[in-house]
């Protein structure tokens, strides 16, 4: 499992570690990582390093002296380096003389000679002739887009970006763009990752990350974040073991679709049978075309006559009319744990007194886009989705999973997953009821809520992703995806599963372990 780490988290870490080791020394270390990272990506680009022409963007703080730093080291390994100095009397004095001693030169960004758009002659020849730009402009003290000037050296970059710590003009923790910001092709972070590299925009904008292990490690808090990786998702995946039985492995029950609408109750139902080896119970007035679809299948046509189960998806296609209330209410009733979706969502967004039907000792999961956030608390979650998922899920006592490209999973107790996809393959009709069955079959299997919905988003995204990309017309694997329906996501989640598994298992094969290099 990985963890990103808030700017606060890093700086308070970073106090305690330059207690141990000068803060010239750590600088340095950091910066002897953009070096190596940015050589690798010039020979890679290029194919080779030295000749080759690297341009660095030096704002007024430390991110600035990284980059002077690491130009410095660059030069020694016979790049041609120019900095352009964004604010030259706060540039950093200790790296600007570093670069100076080892042949790399400075130049301002506005001057002289500015052309209409106020960049100096110097700073666009750099620019242009460089084979890679190294951003340096801002670091973990960013605050908004950038700034005009640093905004039009930018836009005039075509080489590949190395972005020192973070790409200039995302914000450090939401992740957030609200203006011109750097695209970075690769980012290289100090330490630990940050939460904009994995939330939203900044998590596209990072390009490829990182880490530069600067000696933090043991300075570091619990972290702000935890993303569940492949292997992690492939090794909590429940299946049967030789004592395991069709009632051992977990009994889902599913309340969704509605006579006129039962597409919601198959794909819901085709997920809960797919993700684990345990019974599905349908409970609804789509028993027939669910049966049609899913014969292995016990259905009914009302939660009443379900059977015991232990634990419930409901919610897509119920409407929002008395019965689907009814549904619900019986639901939240049974003790079970609860994955609550679509209609429920609203249900509870209006009618307070169905709160009063919940079992409290009984985990229930929220599975809000922003639209059904905004419906339960009067707001969107905003720029700051971590914070917003994460006072909800406290506020309601929930598991709280806010859908988006980036999904975020918070826990009452503050504990915070997420699901950075980095592709947009989910976001079509349907798609929200297969999540729904995954995460009902998976709480049924006994999996702790939070994890729980950490594995259904991961796998859930990895089999758009696998479907999206399938095979073109000759067989042959595609690199480009093609939109999918949630059918064809649905059909994927076999796929998806055994790719986590298999990641699990390559991490504990012994001879992974005896075979450095591999
Ligand atoms: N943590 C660690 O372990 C280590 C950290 N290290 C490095 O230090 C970096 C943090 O450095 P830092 O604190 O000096 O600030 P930094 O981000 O360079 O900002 C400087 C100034 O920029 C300005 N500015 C603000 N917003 C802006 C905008 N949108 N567009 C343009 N300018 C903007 C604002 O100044 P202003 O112009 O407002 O006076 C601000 O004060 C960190 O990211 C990492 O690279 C490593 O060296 C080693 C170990
Ligand atoms: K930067």
């Amino acid at each position: 499992m990985l963890g990103a780490w808030t700017p606060e988290q890093v700086r308070d870490a970073e106090q305690r570690l330059f207690a141990r080791v000068p803060e010239p020394a750590v600088m340095r270390r950091a910066a002897w990582g953009v070096a190596t990272e940015t050589a690798r990506l010039l020979r890679e680009s290029t194919g080779g390093v030295a000749g080759r022409r690297v341009a660095l963007l030096v704002g007024a703080g430390n991110n600035g002296g990284d980059a002077l730093w690491a130009g410095a080291f660059l030069r020694r390994r016979g790049i041609g380096v120019t900095a352009v100095l964004l604010s030259p009397d706060k540039a950093h004095s200790a790296g600007l003389a570093g670069l100076r001693r080892a042949g790399g030169r400075a130049v301002l960004a506005d001057g002289p000679n500015p052309d209409t758009s106020g960049i100096g002659a110097e700073a666009a020849d750099a620019l242009e002739r460089a084979d890679a730009v190294i951003d340096g402009i801002v670091g973990l003290s960013a605050r908004g887009a950038l700034r005009p000037v640093a905004a039009e050296l930018v836009h005039r970059v075509e080489a590949p970006i190395v972005a020192v710590d973070l790409p200039s003009g995302v914000d450090p923790v939401t992740g957030a763009v609200d203006g011109p910001a750097v695209s970075a092709d690769l980012t290289v972070t100090f330490g630990g990752l940050k939460p904009c590299h994995v939330l939203g925009a900044g998590a596209v904008r990072s390009g490829s990350v990182e880490v530069v292990d600067i000696g933090l490690d043991d300075e570091l808090p619990e972290p702000e974040l935890r993303l569940l990786e492949a292997a992690d998702v492939g090794a909590g995946w429940p299946v049967p073991g030789p004592d395991d039985d069709k009632y051992s492995t977990g009994v889902v029950g599913v309340a969704a679709g509605s006579a006129t609408y039962p597409g919601a109750a198959v794909l819901a139902t085709g997920a809960a049978v797919q993700a684990t080896a345990g019974m599905v119970r349908y409970a609804g007035p789509a028993a027939d075309a669910v049966r049609g679809r899913w014969p292995e299948t016990v259905a009914t046509g009302s939660v009443g006559d379900a059977g015991r189960v232990q634990a419930w998806a409901v919610g897509p296609g119920i409407g929002t009319g008395a019965s689907g209330r009814e549904v619900l209410a019986h639901v939240l009733e049974s003790g079970r744990p609860v994955c609550a979706d679509a209609d429920s969502i609203t249900l509870l967004a209006a009618d307070e007194a169905l709160w009063d039907s919940r079992d409290p000792d009984a985990p229930l999961v929220l599975t809000p886009h922003a639209g059904e956030f905004a419906r339960l608390v009067g707001a969107e979650p905003g720029a700051d989705r971590v914070a917003a998922a994460r006072e909800v899920a406290a506020r309601f006592d929930v598991h709280l999973l806010l859908k988006g490209n980036t999904t975020v999973i918070a826990a009452p107790d503050g504990r915070v997953l997420v699901n950075d996809a980095r592709h947009a393959w989910p976001a079509t009709a349907g798609s929200g009821d297969v999540l729904t069955g995954l995460i009902g079959a998976l709480l049924a299997a006994g999996v702790d809520p939070l994890l729980a919905c950490g594995q259904a988003a991961h796998v859930h995204s990895l089999a758009a992703e696998v479907a999206a990309h399938g095979a073109k017309a000759d067989g042959s694997a595609a690199v480009s995806g093609a939109p999918i329906g949630a059918s064809a996501l649905l059909a994927a989640v076999p796929a998806a599963i055994r790719t986590v598994r298999d990641s699990a298992a390559e991490l504990t094969r012994p001879g992974d372990v005896v075979a450095p290099g591999r």
